[in-house]
């Protein structure tokens, strides 16, 4: 079989766990209950793919401020406002705000109704066409359809379509609620690509972040749980060690 492309995600040791990187055009559900890191996991695949790679990024903002998620990329030295102004390489979609507020004003690339599907793939669509987008991150995926669990399967399958069709690979946050099994719903399971899972298990009276590679289409990967920090430089995953939850 032809070797597949693979996106380097830019998380230390998580591309050993990948086998070489994420299948170029993957959809990855990266799953996970609260505080766990997804954001910030979200965040630096998208930072990194710019600084790294030279591969320019959209960040779909549904459950943070713009505003704010410059403010928290900074604390890790990912200072994005050169990326969006100078090199044009990093666009904050803004589904949050609704267009409201004077911040909001500033803001160049918005969705004024999230439920809007359509407005949704539009403004997306520009976006990825306007900087040429290699790489999009969803974060939350959960907040376009936690009103209507049903539309969830249509809503990811639509996504997957345009973002992959336009030659992105992306990562769509999937909030779960503490002790939960699954994933984000068994439509949504299928539908993606990849899975990657972000646990916080309380271990000897202390929480210990871990993650494992639940699927991932076009490639083999490491089947083990692997500790990971986050440190004031981002995530970064020991790739060379298990973690033993049970
Ligand atoms: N500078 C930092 N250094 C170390 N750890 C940090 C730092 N900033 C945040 N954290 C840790 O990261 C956690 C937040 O991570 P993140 O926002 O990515 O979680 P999340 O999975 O997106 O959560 P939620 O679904 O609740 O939004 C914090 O609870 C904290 O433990």
């Amino acid at each position: 079989m032809k070797n597949m492309k693979k996106v380097k995600t830019g998380i230390p040791g998580m591309d050993d766990i990948l086998h070489g990187g994420i299948p170029e055009r993957n959809i990855v559900l990266l799953s996970g209950g609260p505080g766990t890191g997804k954001t910030i996991f979200c965040q630096q695949f998208l930072y990194k793919g710019v600084k790294e790679y030279n591969e320019p990024g959209i960040l779909v903002a549904l459950e943070e401020h713009p505003v704010q998620i410059r403010e928290n990329m900074k604390q890790f030295g990912w200072d994005v406002r050169e990326l969006e102004e100078e090199e044009e390489k990093f666009v904050i979609v803004d589904a949050f705000t609704s267009g409201i507020g004077r911040a909001a004003k500033r803001e160049k690339y918005i969705v004024k109704d999230p439920n809007d599907e359509r407005e949704l793939i539009d403004v997306l669509r520009t976006a990825i066409n306007d900087i040429g987008a290699k790489r999009v991150g969803i974060d939350s995926v959960t907040t376009l359809y936690i009103n209507k669990p049903m539309m969830a399967r249509k809503t990811v399958f639509l996504l997957k379509r345009v973002i992959s069709g336009l030659g992105c690979t992306a990562i769509f946050t999937s909030q779960i609620s503490v002790g939960e099994r699954g994933f984000g719903g068994p439509g949504v399971e299928h539908a993606v690509d990849g899975i990657i899972r972000l646990d916080l298990d309380e271990i000897k009276g202390e929480l210990k972040r871990s993650l494992i590679v639940w699927k991932m289409r076009g490639t083999n990967h490491s089947l083990k749980r692997r500790p990971f920090d986050i440190t004031d430089k981002g995530i970064y995953v020991h790739s060379d060690k298990v973690l033993k939850i049970r």
